[in-house]
């Protein structure tokens, strides 16, 4: 069980009285990538808030490390490590990039000139305001002020949603140097199943709030059947 960086284990969770996640165990180790996949509603958006502490948990453990960190405050999860990339695209709308990305900075591996390495596109538009700036752009920056904070695992809830294609072509190429290069922990949700599928090393797919398929992610990208049937996807 060597450097386990996120556990989730046995985890329910929901709204009220409503059960929305049931049993839900996943593990992320040091430098892995995990797509989590599956259809509207199934409950990805929610795991990924019981793992940061927006939603409580009703049963199970949430880890980071060796640490039980499930009775933490959200904010105290991200001071521990944990980095969050909400769908709302949450960056300052009047600071300027340099200025959201200083805001947010801690102490570690990646600093401005290594986020603008990685994003020229936030180099170039540095000083222009938040709210200046397109929805592609607005989405590198709050991943990029994510980044800032040096997290030890990123959650990325639909990063790529609402797009224009070249835009995701290009925060792709940011994706995977950071996984790929820099070895960064991610747990992606995402609504293109083959995007993810490509970035990441292994996927879960969530049906009606529990895991009913576990895979690598290259063996599920050419598993069509249960793409099909889990997803809706028809490929090949
Ligand atoms: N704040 C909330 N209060 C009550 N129920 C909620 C709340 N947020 C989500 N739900 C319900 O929880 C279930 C799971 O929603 P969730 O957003 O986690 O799914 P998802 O897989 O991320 O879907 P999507 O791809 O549409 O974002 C849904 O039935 C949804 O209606």
């Amino acid at each position: 069980m060597a450097d386990l960086l996120l556990e989730l284990e046995d985890v329910r969770a929901g709204y009220g009285e409503a059960v929305v996640l049931d049993g839900v165990s996943l593990s992320l180790p040091a430098n892995g990538s995990l797509a989590l996949l599956g259809r509207n509603g199934v409950g990805k958006t929610t795991l990924l808030l019981a793992a940061m502490g927006f939603v409580g948990i009703m049963r199970g453990a949430v880890r980071l490390g060796v640490r039980d960190i499930s009775r933490l405050a959200p904010h105290r999860r991200a001071q521990a490590g944990l980095g969050w990339v909400s769908q709302e695209r949450d960056i300052f709308p009047s600071l300027s990039v340099e200025e959201n990305l200083t805001v947010a900075a801690r102490p570690g591996r990646w600093d401005t000139s290594s986020i603008y390495a990685l994003f020229p596109r936030l180099r170039e538009r540095r000083g222009n305001m938040g709210n200046q700036l397109s929805g592609g752009e607005q989405q590198m920056l709050a991943l990029a002020r994510t980044l800032m904070t040096n997290p030890s695992v990123l959650l990325l809830d639909e990063p790529f949603e609402g797009l224009a294609p070249i835009i995701i072509e290009e925060l792709t190429g940011a994706v995977r140097k950071m996984i790929d290069d820099e070895g960064v922990a991610i747990v992606l949700v995402e609504q293109h199943a083959e995007v993810a599928l490509r970035l990441t090393r292994d996927a879960v797919i969530l049906e009606r709030g529990m895991i009913a398929h576990r895979a690598p992610s290259q063996e599920l990208l050419h598993d069509h059947a249960t793409l099909e049937r889990y997803l809706g996807l028809k490929l090949g």
